[in-house]
């Protein structure tokens, strides 16, 4: 089980974001601005559907992985955090994420 967390990745993200790094590809598909990231984000969407339905277990590991990058870049790029997303799922559960925690430990 890796440590790396969706936290980890939007923290990048948000750093490389606010860079002036020209090496970043973040930082210049942000600069593209929202129509694009939006975009590409659909299109990694659309191919990891395409791969689970072609029950192409590496193709589907690896588009999944693009998707949730382009989801964290469109919301690093619309100001809505990983945190509110969370706390949104966190209150679909209707318990708080320590009482979800203890639950799955029995
Ligand atoms: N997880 C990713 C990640 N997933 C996919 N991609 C990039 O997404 C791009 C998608 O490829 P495509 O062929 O669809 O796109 P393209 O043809 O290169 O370009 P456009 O369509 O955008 O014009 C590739 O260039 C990948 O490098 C990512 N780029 C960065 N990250 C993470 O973001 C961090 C910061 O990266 P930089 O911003 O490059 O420093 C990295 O350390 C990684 O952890």
């Amino acid at each position: 089980m890796t440590d790396f967390t969706l936290k980890d990745l939007a923290e990048t993200i948000a750093v490389r974001a606010r860079s002036d790094d020209e090496k970043s590809y973040t930082r210049k598909l942000i600069g593209k601005g929202i129509s694009k990231c939006a975009q590409k984000l659909g299109e990694e969407a659309v191919e990891a559907a395409i791969a689970a339905v072609e029950r192409d277990h590496d193709g589907l590991r690896s588009e999944a992985a693009d998707v949730l990058y382009h989801l964290l870049v469109v919301l690093e790029a619309s100001g809505v955090t990983l945190d509110e997303v969370m706390a949104e799922l966190e209150g679909r559960t209707g318990r708080t994420g320590l009482e979800e925690k203890a639950s799955r430990a029995g």
